[in-house]
């Protein structure tokens, strides 16, 4: 693909960044906007939709001026996945916030379902790969349905449409023309049968969504809508939630292969290939993408607090300036100093699946200085990690390496850790924005620029440094050790 460029919208939690590539990979120019978090009340997290489009907007804007938007060959969108937008489909507007991935207001709901009928979580899992959590966007349609009158006026009336976070920017780009979402991201809303990637008429029952609201799933890769943004048509041609695009941008395209994405949350992928895997260790299965109408799988780890938690030191406890320095001071001690620190600050996610759990920080004595306590939170990443990597073995996947990306894989001494934690050799790509760098990959074959997700990443993914482990199996097993023992704490 000649002087071609792949622009990528990633729209996360925190930020939102436009991406041009290169057919090699190459970053051209790219743009980036923090977003706004609302926290209306304990355990609430809201992004405002119009936000979300206009720094979205400015993003693409600002890449397309800068590289020349007739270089601009497609437009590929990834996205933070459960996050869902409710907008009025006459006039385009939203009706309210979007209800974010990491809300737990519908805890108690999920509790109430699961204790009126101990057999429908079963069911459910059975069904779409989740689990009854207030994690995924089902509970939350029916929160908003139920309090927030906008909607259920809207709902009633049918001008409803409802849509995780690229389905509401597909809609935007599009004029208003396209309802869709694609299956990866459809996979996450507790709505989907994960065989035959449709909605599924029993579940749209069980949360009382009405089904005329939801964006028609499609393919991952392909003509999904175009765009008159740029001031030119340009075809959007791939999209996936952002765990998905990583795993695909670290060329996981195998079954068995692993990695973990260190940005807000952590979230780890091992490929699964073309049949769903029932996870019998609290993982979730899911959507790897679907392409020419196929779908492959993968089993997922989804952990809610990673950098995060580095935030909170730096403007919660306010005992870091940066995320960055977390790195020299968890090095400028020889250890923990028998301090461990668990981030549920969002609950916990997998294996443990407790949206009631809080945060623990123990071991304190006179000797502890904020330095043991960075360091215990930049280990907690290689703990919660070997928790999945754990439940992975039980549920039959053997982890041989691990690829690495996101935010906080930045830190080199958390990468060593990461290793020396897991006992694995841990792999870091050239380009850490391997998020975007999937939607890429994903819009290149959508635009029929690359013949599969394989050739694209031929073309665009390369390793950048390993790290292995340095500790043995012993001192491995005695971090593991002190590290259960502070999670038996926090579930005590
Ligand atoms: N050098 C670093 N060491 C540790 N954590 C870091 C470092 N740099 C960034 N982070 C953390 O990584 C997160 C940002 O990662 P990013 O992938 O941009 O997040 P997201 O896509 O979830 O918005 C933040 O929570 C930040 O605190
Ligand atoms: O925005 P991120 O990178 O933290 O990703 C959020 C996940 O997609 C939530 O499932």
């Amino acid at each position: 693909m000649t002087d071609q460029l792949i622009l990528v919208l990633d729209a996360g939690t925190t930020s939102t960044r436009a991406i041009a590539f290169s057919g090699s990979g190459d970053i051209i120019a790219s743009a980036g906007r923090p977003m706004t978090q609302h926290y209306p009340a304990s355990g609430w997290v809201e992004h405002d939709a119009g936000e979300i489009w206009d720094l979205s907007k400015a993003c693409l804007e600002e890449v397309a001026t800068t590289v020349g938007i007739d270089r601009i060959a497609a437009i590929g969108i990834t996205n933070q996945r459960e996050t869902i937008c409710f907008w009025d489909r006459t006039t385009g507007e939203p009706l309210s916030h979007a209800i974010v991935w990491q809300d737990r207001r519908t805890a108690d709901y999920c509790a109430q379902l699961k204790a009126a009928d101990p057999g429908l979580e079963p069911r459910v899992q059975a069904k779409t790969g989740l689990l009854l959590d207030p994690y995924f966007s089902a509970t939350k349609i029916r929160w908003a349905l139920d309090n927030w009158p906008m909607v259920a006026d809207a709902a009633r009336d049918g001008r409803l449409a409802v849509g995780t976070v690229e389905s509401w920017l597909i809609w935007k780009l599009s004029g208003g023309t396209a309802h869709v979402t694609d299956a990866t991201n459809a996979s996450r809303t507790l709505l989907m049968d994960l065989a035959s990637c449709e909605w599924d008429a029993d579940l749209i029952a069980l949360f009382g969504v009405p089904a005329a609201a939801l964006p028609a799933i499609t393919d991952c890769a392909g003509t999904l809508a175009h765009t008159g943004l740029l001031g030119r048509p340009v075809p959007i041609t791939g999209a996936a939630g952002d765990q998905q695009a990583a795993a695909i941008g670290q060329g996981c395209l195998t079954a068995g292969a692993l990695k973990a994405t260190y940005g807000t949350g952590c979230f780890l992928l091992a490929h699964a290939g073309p049949t769903a895997p029932v996870s019998r260790n609290r993982l979730l299965s899911t959507v790897a993408w679907r392409l020419g109408g196929k779908p492959a799988y993968a089993l997922e780890g989804a952990i809610f607090v990673a950098g995060s938690a580095v935030q909170w030191l730096r403007d919660g406890l306010g005992i870091i300036a940066s995320s960055a320095e977390s790195e020299s001071l968890a090095q400028s001690v020889a250890d923990n100093g028998g301090v461990s620190f668990v981030p549920a600050l969002a609950g916990l996610g997998a294996p443990y699946w407790n949206p009631d759990a809080r945060g623990l920080i123990c071991g304190l004595s006179g000797g502890t200085t904020r330095a043991h306590i960075v360091r215990a939170a930049l280990e907690a990443q290689g703990q919660q990690t070997a928790d999945l990597v754990d439940a992975l073995a039980a549920d039959g996947v053997a982890a041989a390496r691990l690829r690495v990306d996101g935010g906080m894989v930045a830190n080199n001494w958390l990468c060593q850790d990461l290793a020396d934690s897991l006992g694995l050799v841990v792999e870091r790509p050239r380009v850490i924005e391997t998020t975007a760098m999937g939607a890429a990959m994903l819009a290149g074959v959508g635009a029929g620029l690359f013949a599969d997700l394989e050739s694209a990443a031929a073309a665009m993914a390369a390793a950048d440094r390993s790290f292995h482990p340095a500790i043995d199996a012993a001192a491995r097993g005695l971090r593991r050790a002190q590290w259960q023992a502070a999670i038996a704490r926090v579930l005590a």
